[in-house]
């Protein structure tokens, strides 16, 4: 493992703490029109993605339908009892499939107060629920996924306009026809805490952490908050504040991952965020949440164009932090 490599992965272990909280302004981009507005929201996007790594869109152009489809579908597929889900277990190292519980952040070293099932397209031949058991599941979060990729290719191209490179460089690099195709969509079900434990509130629904992909399209339902980031640290490098994102109606928030940040020579940030527990007087029942996290194919081959950093495939790349999460292989 490269010096970079470990840097990383250290840099998550210092940030379990509880830490302050203040208001930030989160961007909110207007995707409307992208193909003759595309110069604007490039700036716009670049800005937010520079500076702060996180940035809501809206006017993105998935159909809400689709959105809301895809959280009823999450929720029969969490529905459905522990031995069914346990057919379809997530391997380590594959990002598809069902874990209960497995997610131990390196910030924190206590699994995450969640669920998770994940759609990685290449690998879910075994994966996918009956139709008698979820019916629709399939087709309707295929079709969620495609709409997904657009979106974040989208997104990708004009960060690739502002590198030098081509326009359509990243998405050449997420082929979903490949193989070695590796984005991921994340159904997310975080326990309810109606009948919890005073001392279960001090953990956390989702632990303290950059994403290890490109870029983060993050689906969230208004009412269902706890979503924080904290784009600022101090002289050591810890986590100095934190702020609320809020889970708007229909936009959707997005933020850099690590392996843009590396291939983009860090100009493009990636930044910390978690999912906290409700407060005793907020909303306690479970949270959904709906992640699609554009990881580049696997033989992608991560090279900034100035080169500050040693190439690295994305494979290569995504184990690494795969094996520091769940466990190695
Ligand atoms: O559920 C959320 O709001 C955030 C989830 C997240 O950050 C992740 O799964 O990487
Ligand atoms: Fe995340």
């Amino acid at each position: 493992m490269n010096d970079y490599a470990l840097t990383e992965l250290n840099k998550e272990k210092g940030f379990g703490g509880e830490g302050l909280t203040v208001d930030r302004e989160i961007p909110i981009i207007d995707m409307s029109d992208y193909f003759h507005r595309k110069a604007e929201i490039t700036e716009e996007l670049w800005k937010a993605a520079t500076e702060i790594g996180f940035f809501q869109l809206k006017n993105h152009g998935i159909p809400q339908e689709l959105i809301d489809e895809a959280f009823f579908l999450s929720g029969q597929f969490f529905d459905l009892p522990q031995e069914t889900k346990a057919k379809y277990p997530m391997l380590p190292g594959t990002n598809s499939g069902w874990e209960y519980k497995a997610q131990v952040r390196p910030s924190t070293g206590t699994p995450d107060n969640k669920e998770s099932y994940q759609i990685t397209l290449p690998r879910m031949k075994p994966l996918w629920p009956t139709g008698e058991e979820v019916p629709m599941f399939r087709p309707s979060l295929m079709a969620f996924e495609r709409h997904n990729w657009a979106l974040a290719m989208k997104v990708l191209s004009c960060f690739a306009d502002k590198l030098g490179l081509n326009s359509d460089f990243f998405t050449a690099h997420h082929d979903p026809e490949s193989p070695e195709y590796q984005s991921t969509v994340r159904l997310i079900h975080y326990l309810g805490m109606e009948d919890a434990k005073p001392e279960d509130f001090k953990f956390w629904r989702a632990g303290a952490h950059t994403d290890y992909d490109c870029l983060t399209l993050l689906h969230q339902r208004p009412g269902q908050g706890g979503l924080q980031l904290c784009p600022g640290k101090d002289a050591q490098g810890r986590a100095i504040a934190w702020t609320d994102v809020p889970p708007l109606a229909g936009v959707i928030t997005c933020n850099i991952g690590d392996m843009l940040m590396r291939w983009s020579d860090d100009k493009l940030v990636s930044n910390l965020h978690r999912v906290r527990m409700p407060k005793p007087d907020e909303y306690l029942g479970p949270r959904y949440s709906i992640a699609y996290f554009a990881q580049a194919n696997k033989d992608a081959v991560l090279e900034g164009p100035e080169g500050k950093y040693e190439p690295m495939t994305a494979h290569d790349y995504m184990q690494m932090r795969l094996g520091a999460n769940f466990g190695k292989k």
